[in-house]
C-alpha cells in the first residue's frame, strides 16, 4: 500500500485548521485522542497475555517532552495505567506555557504513575533496566522540532540510541531528532521498533528500517472530507479502535 504522507508546514496547517473558529476542536482534545491511540498501539505490539501476566510487572517507560509531543505522552502513559500497565514517567522539562500540563501531571498523580523531572537528570536511567522494562516511549519532540538539540535532551537520546536493540522504542509521531520531512539526518539516530504516526504520517516515515520498526496510524479525528481537502484518503480504522497497523 502507497501511503500518503504530509510535511511538517502542512501537518501544523491542519492542526491550526482542527483547532480553528470553524472546527473548534481543542488542543486537549485532540491531545487526549492522540495518548489514547499511542496508549492502545502499544497494547496491538506488547500484550498481557491472560496466561502470562509478566508485562504487568513490568515497566513502561514513557520519556516526555516539553511540547505537545511530551503531552501526548503524559496521557499515554495515564491511558497504559488503565490498561493495566506500569507506566513511569520521565518528565525532565515541564511546560509552562499551557497550564492543563499541569492538570495531566495531577492526572498522573492521581493514578499513582511515578514521575521523574529535572531533579533526576543524573539518575533516570536507574529506572530503566532491560528486564524490568516492556518499552520507552519517545514522547520528546513531534514535528516542531528544530535542530540542535539543546540540553538535556541530546544527553538521552544518546542514552536511547545506545538502549534500543535492548528495550524497544515507541515513538510518538516523529522518531525524536529526526527531520520531519528528511528523517534522520544526524550520525547517531534513534530507530525506534514501533512508530505512531498521529493524523498522517509525515515525509520522515517513508525513513523507517521497515524490518525493525511496525508503522502504525493513530489520532482518529478528521473526516472524509477533511482529509481530501488536504490530498490524501482517510484510513480505514476498523470498528472502535484508534489504531492502524499500515
Ligand atoms: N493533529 C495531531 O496530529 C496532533 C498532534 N499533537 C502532537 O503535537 C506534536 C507537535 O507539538 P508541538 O508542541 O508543536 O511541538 P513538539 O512537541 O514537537 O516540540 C515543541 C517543543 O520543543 C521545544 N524544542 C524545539 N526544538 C528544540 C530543540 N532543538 N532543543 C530543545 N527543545 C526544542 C520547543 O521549545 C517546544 O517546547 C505532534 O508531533 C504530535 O505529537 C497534539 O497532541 C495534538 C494533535
Ligand atoms: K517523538
Amino acid at each position: 500500500m502507497s501511503i500518503k504522507v504530509v510535511s511538517s508546514k502542512l501537518a501544523a496547517e491542519i492542526d491550526k485548521e482542527l483547532m480553528g473558529p470553524h472546527i473548534g476542536f481543542t488542543l486537549q482534545q485532540l491531545m487526549e485522542l492522540a495518548g489514547f491511540s499511542v496508549a492502545q498501539a502499544i497494547t496491538r505490539e506488547f500484550p498481557i497475555n491472560k496466561a502470562d501476566q509478566s508485562l504487568r510487572k513490568k515497566n513502561v517507560f514513557v520519556i516526555a517532552g516539553p511540547g505537545n509531543n511530551g503531552g501526548d505522552g503524559l496521557v499515554a502513559a495515564r491511558h497504559l495505567k488503565l490498561f493495566g500497565y506500569n507506566p513511569i514517567v520521565y518528565y525532565p522539562k515541564r511546560s509552562e506555557k499551557q497550564p492543563f500540563y499541569k492538570q495531566l501531571v495531577n492526572q498522573l498523580d492521581f493514578f499513582k504513575v511515578p514521575l521523574l523531572s529535572q531533579e533526576d537528570n543524573d539518575n533516570w536511567m536507574d529506572y530503566l533496566k532491560e528486564e524490568d522494562t516492556v518499552c520507552i516511549v519517545d514522547a520528546i519532540f513531534g514535528f516542531s522540532f528544530k535542530p540542535p538539540m539543546r540540553p538535556p535532551f541530546q544527553d538521552i537520546v544518546d542514552k536511547l540510541v545506545e538502549l534500543e536493540d535492548k528495550i524497544p522504542i515507541v515513538s510518538v509521531d516523529i522518531p525524536t531528532g529526526w527531520d520531519v520531512d528528511q528523517g534522520p539526518i544526524t550520525e547517531r539516530f534513534i530507530s525506534p521498533s514501533l512508530l505512531v504516526s498521529l493524523t498522517v504520517p509525515k515525509p520522515c516515515s517513508t525513513f523507517i528500517n521497515k524490518k525493525k520498526t511496525s508503522h502504525y496510524i493513530g489520532g482518529r479525528f478528521i473526516s472524509r472530507e477533511f482529509a481530501n481537502k488536504f490530498g490524501f484518503e482517510p484510513f480505514n480504522y476498523e470498528s472502535t479502535d484508534q489504531v492502524l497497523k499500515i
